[in-house]
């Protein structure tokens, strides 16, 4: 057995239907992992499955509502398995110049990314305490680690992984409960696209800056975050892992 196995253990990823949560749940169940996509959709959530296979199962669950956290992980404990992995992937995008972005468009990106993501990891993360076993990816961003124009709650929510990872590690890791960031580059996904169709001119200024060429695909987050949470990873918590082609390393 390799220690990148994941031995049948059940993961948990929000927004896990489509592009980069959909990618790390195919790399999961390729290590043995099962699987249970966690979005707001039905309908694209069951296609995902479907195509997942019989490792892979959907509850529909927005992040964003307050006080749903409990109710979804002690009816995925009591009907699934216990949750050994939970990947906080859910996101929305929202670009456009800083004087513009208004308080509640702030509040609708933070309610996802932080209070939403914050809610579901403590609720997943007592039991992994009182279990002494469990390990959460936050999906991060680069603009996490660089700056990037016109994303501004974007940015003050994906940066505020890294507090949330740095403390929560340090705070469950005696308890033997891992937790760690990826920052993704620019992936291909329905989020990239959209994100960057409003600049044309950006698509070629991002690849130019991106040492390996390209744009990285969602199981190059896949993999990455496969590895934060396997055995092979047992000595590593309150990390952010750059998997961007070497884009935020500034050169
Ligand atoms: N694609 C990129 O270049 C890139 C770069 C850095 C970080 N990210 C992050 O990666 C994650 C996945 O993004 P993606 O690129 O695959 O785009 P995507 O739009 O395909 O995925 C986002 C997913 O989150 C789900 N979601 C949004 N709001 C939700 C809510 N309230 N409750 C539950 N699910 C919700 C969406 O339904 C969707 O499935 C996001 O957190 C994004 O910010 C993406
Ligand atoms: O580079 C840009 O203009 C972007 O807006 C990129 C996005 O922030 C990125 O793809 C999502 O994190």
């Amino acid at each position: 057995m390799t220690p990148f196995e994941l031995n049948n253990r059940l993961a948990v990823i929000t927004g896990g239907a489509t592009g980069i949560g959909l990618g790390i749940a195919q790399s999961f169940i390729a290590a043995g992992a099962r699987v249970v996509l966690c979005s707001r959709s039905e309908q694209t959530l069951a296609k995902a499955s479907q195509q997942l296979g019989p490792q892979a199962a959907y509850r529909v669950h927005d992040v964003s509502e307050s006080g749903t956290s409990e109710s979804l992980v002690s009816e995925i404990e009591e009907n699934i398995a216990p949750i050994s992995f939970l990947i906080n992937n859910a996101g929305v995008h929202l670009k456009k110049p800083s004087v513009n972005v208004t308080r509640e468009e702030t509040q609708k990106v933070l309610d996802v990314h932080v209070l939403g993501a914050l809610e579901l990891t403590t609720s997943v993360g007592q039991r992994m305490l009182d279990r002494g076993d469990g390990s959460v990816v936050f999906i991060a961003s680069m603009t996490s680690l660089i700056g990037l124009p016109q994303v501004v709650a974007y940015s003050a929510a994906k940066s505020a992984y890294l507090g949330m990872t740095r403390t929560l590690a340090s705070e469950w890791g005696p308890r033997g409960v891992r937790v760690n960031a990826i920052a993704p580059g620019w992936i291909d996904s329905q989020m990239m696209r959209k994100a960057l169709a409003s600049d044309p001119k950006r698509e070629e200024k991002i690849l130019q800056r991106t040492p390996l060429g390209g744009f990285g695909q969602p199981e190059d987050i896949g993999w990455a975050t496969l590895f934060l949470c396997s055995p092979a990873a047992r000595f590593v918590t309150g990390v952010c892992l750059p998997v961007d082609g070497g884009a935020s390393i500034g050169f």
